[in-house]
This record gives C-alpha cells, structure tokens and sequence, in this order.
C-alpha cells in the first residue's frame, strides 16, 4: 500500500475543486485517483489534472491509503457497503466530505473499527481559499489527524470541530456559504442593470467590490461591523440601503437560511 495515494470516490463538483487545489499546490497528480461513473467527468479530469480516473469504486480505492468519499449523501451507504471488504481488508484513512452524513454511519456502512474523518470543505478550494471544519472519530490516531489536516490545508484553512452535531452547522455557514455570496452577487449585479448600468459593468463593479470587501474583512482585523460603519455616512447613501436591508428582515432572512441549511444536513443523515 503506497503511504501517499489518495482514492476520491466521486468525481463531482467538489472533488474537482479539492484535485485542483492540491495539484496547483504541488501534490503528484500520479498520487491521486479518482472513481467517477460519468465518462465525461473522468476524461475532463485526467486532462485537467493528470489523474487516474476510474469508472469503479474498489478499483480507485484498492492499495490507496486515504478514501476521500466525495459522493452525495443519499448514495453514502451504497458507495460504503461495496467498499467494506476493502475497508476491513485495508484499514484506510477515510475522509468524508458529505453533508449531513455521521461518522457512525461511514464506519457501520464499512463494516466497523474504521478511522473516519467526517469533514465539510467548501469549492473555494480550488483557488487554495476553502475553509474546511474537521471531525475524527474514536478510531483516528494522531498521524491520521494531520494526514487529514494536511490534505484539507492544501485546499485553505482547517477547523477543528469538538462536538460532530456542530458539523450540519459548519456546513450550513461555510459548506455551503460561498453560494450565498454568489446570489448575493447575482441580486446585486441585477439590480445595477435595473438602475441603468451595461451588464459588463455592473458585473466588473460586483465582483471586485465583494473581492475588496472580503479582503478588508481578512486583512484589517476589524470587525465587520466597524468595517460597515466605515462605509455609512451619516445621512448618506448606503444608510439608505442598510435601512432598507434592516426594515426587510435581512438577518431574519440568514439567520432562518443557515437554520434551514442546518436541519436540512441532519435529514440528510436520515436517508432524506
Ligand atoms: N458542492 C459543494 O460545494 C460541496 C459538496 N460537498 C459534498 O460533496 C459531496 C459531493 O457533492 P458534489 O460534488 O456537489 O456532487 P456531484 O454530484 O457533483 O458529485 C458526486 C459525483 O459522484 C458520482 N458518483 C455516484 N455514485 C458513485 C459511485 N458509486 N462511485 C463513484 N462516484 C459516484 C456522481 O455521479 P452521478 O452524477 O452519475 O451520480 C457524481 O459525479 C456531497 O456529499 C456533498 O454534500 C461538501 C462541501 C461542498
Ligand atoms: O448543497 C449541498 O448539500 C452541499 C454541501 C455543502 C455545499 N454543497
């Protein structure tokens, strides 16, 4: 068994980002495998990447030393139950990034006494900006930590999460955060057309306004708050637009989307 191979199961849209963050970080791309059914898939990452992408689950998995099982929550226990022989016959390092998905079920799927890493990465991974929250079970020791640590770091940064319940919560914030961002982005450009702007500026103005504000938010250690007070000239503009956002409930609207989020990981779990 090669010390360094890695088997994603899965070759989806997030497998994709986490392959490019650690092939452009450096990672062999002869190190890494892939199990995907979807032809196009496979052929778009081995041109891609310089993967070995395979059609089946074992043949990927067979002699690597970490799984990372990147298929969607309601075909987990399938994908664990065809891999068990393998599982109990190799003692991987398995690392999850389903959501919703328990660390109790991954290893009563795989047959028992496996060392799962459940985590909860997000696309951002691909430009090496992911943030990923990390749960080990009982059975992970501490070179299998930092193994996983240090595949999840090559993507952006990692967290620790004490308490796996607190996992549908990570998902909800950061798992699936970055599409907030993006419809919050969508809303905004539409509504610089609606007010006049060509859709080539307004798309410009957008994107390099949420690019700086994530950066004054990362690199000024303010918090956003004061960052948001910042910008709000008394009597001036932007009140009249954070006016607007507070009198329409806006952190009602994302206290009760991330609440929706969370709940809909734990049915997940529950086969939903
Ligand atoms: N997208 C995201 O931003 C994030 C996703 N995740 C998690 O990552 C996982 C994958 O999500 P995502 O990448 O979005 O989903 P995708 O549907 O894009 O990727 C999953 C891939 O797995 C394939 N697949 C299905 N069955 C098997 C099998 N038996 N063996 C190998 N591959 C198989 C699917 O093929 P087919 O389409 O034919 O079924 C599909 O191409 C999910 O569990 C999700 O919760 C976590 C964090 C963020
Ligand atoms: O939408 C989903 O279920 C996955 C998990 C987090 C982001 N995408």
């Amino acid at each position: 068994m090669s010390e360094h191979t890695l088997a994603f199961i899965g070759g989806g849209n997030m497998a994709r980002s986490l392959i490019g963050g650690l092939v452009a970080r450096g990672v062999a791309p002869e190190t890494l495998r892939v199990a995907e059914p979807v032809a196009e898939l496979r052929e778009a990452l081995s041109r891609d990447f310089g993967v070995r992408a395979r059609e089946a689950a074992p043949e990927a998995a067979d002699g690597a030393h970490t799984w990372v099982l990147a298929v969607k929550p309601q075909v987990m226990r399938a994908v664990c139950e065809s891999l068990a022989p393998l599982a109990q016959a190799s003692r991987p390092l398995v690392v999850s990034i389903a959501a919703g998905i328990t660390t109790a079920q991954i290893d009563a799927w795989l047959g028992g006494g496996q060392a799962v890493v459940r985590t909860m990465p997000n696309t951002p991974a691909l430009l090496g900006a992911g943030a990923t929250g990390l749960y080990a079970n009982a059975s992970v020791d501490a070179g299998q930590r930092e193994r996983a640590d240090s595949l999840m770091r090559a993507a952006g940064l990692t967290a620790w999460i004490p308490d796996e319940a607190l996992m549908d919560a990570v998902t909800a914030v950061s798992g699936s955060g970055p599409a907030y961002v993006f419809l919050l982005a969508e809303a905004m450009q539409a509504a610089g057309e609606a007010q006049g702007l060509a859709p080539d500026t307004a798309r410009t103005l957008v994107l390099q306004t949420i690019l700086g504000a994530a950066r004054m938010l990362s690199e000024s250690g303010e918090p956003a708050a004061t960052l948001r007070q910042r910008v709000t000239s008394p009597g001036g503009t932007t009140q009249a637009a954070i006016e607007s956002f507070e009198a329409n409930g806006l952190r009602r609207i994302v206290d009760e989307a991330i609440a929706a989020a969370t709940r809909r990981g734990r049915e997940l779990a529950r086969g939903g």
